[in-house]
């Protein structure tokens, strides 16, 4: 397997532009190719940086984002018009300036009546249209290093036979979360974890050092053909 590549960027400024730089360029390739990409979205605050940068970029690409599938890793279950919400923060920062018509949003708390009821609908919609392989799986971390909604020593960390799973007790507001399972975001052909800040360092260094995933689950993680750490300098200062 190939080892994880690092791009290590002055700052998160910088570490967003690279990133959605990166970002139209491979979604124009795979379309070139002929190919509809299938893209898994993370929430967070270097996420939100990112998808301004790609609104930004965008109209000088090539990339056609009405033939791109977008997913989220994970998602909180909250009203659908709450801060909180990955969904909102995505489309307020890109998704509906680039034109991007096929969303698969995690049902909201308003269409759905339970966080479980909202995993299974989701896991059903991944079956239903998901792509036998994502093209890109962007991820953040956390300062605890997880990554999606798992997190350290939950029960989540060990699902095998499911691709979403709904959580009730999340340490990080909200509470309630639906996020993909190892199985369903390892089932990808890159990855990419997006990080930036002092405060993410550890994290960083133990995912990177091979931590155990019950410890550090973003060292859980992997693309099947890439796995990419794009850092800021203060990410990968203790690398
Ligand atoms: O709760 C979450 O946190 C992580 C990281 O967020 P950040 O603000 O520390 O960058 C994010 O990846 C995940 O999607 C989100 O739900």
């Amino acid at each position: 397997m190939r080892a994880a590549e690092r791009d290590v960027l002055p700052d998160a400024e910088r570490l967003a532009a690279a990133v959605a730089t990166a970002l139209l360029e491979h979604l124009g390739a795979l379309q070139a190719d002929g190919r509809t990409p299938h893209v898994v979205l993370t929430g967070g605050t270097v996420a939100d940086l990112v998808h301004r940068e790609v609104a930004r970029l965008a109209p000088d690409s090539s990339v056609d984002f009405a033939d791109v599938v977008f997913w989220f890793g994970d998602e909180r279950f909250v009203a659908p018009d709450s801060e909180d919400r990955n969904e909102r923060q995505a489309r307020q920062a890109f998704l509906d300036a680039v034109g991007a018509t096929q969303v698969h949003a995690v049902p909201s708390s308003a269409t759905a009546s339970s966080v479980e009821e909202a995993a299974e609908v989701y896991a059903a919609t991944l079956r239903e249209h998901g792509p036998d392989e994502i093209d890109v799986v962007m991820l953040g971390v956390g300062p605890d290093g997880h990554v999606a909604s798992l997190f350290p020593d939950h029960p989540q960390l060990f699902e095998v036979g499911v691709d979403v799973v709904a959580v009730r007790d999340s340490p990080k507001p909200p509470p309630e979360r639906v996020s993909l399972t190892f199985p369903a975001l390892q089932r990808s052909t890159e990855v990419w974890f997006l990080v930036s800040g002092e405060g993410k360092a550890d994290a960083v260094a133990r995912a990177l050092a091979g931590d155990e995933v019950r410890a550090t689950p973003a060292a859980g993680v992997r693309g099947r053909r890439r796995t990419r750490w794009w850092l800021d300098r203060a990410a990968a200062s203790r690398l």
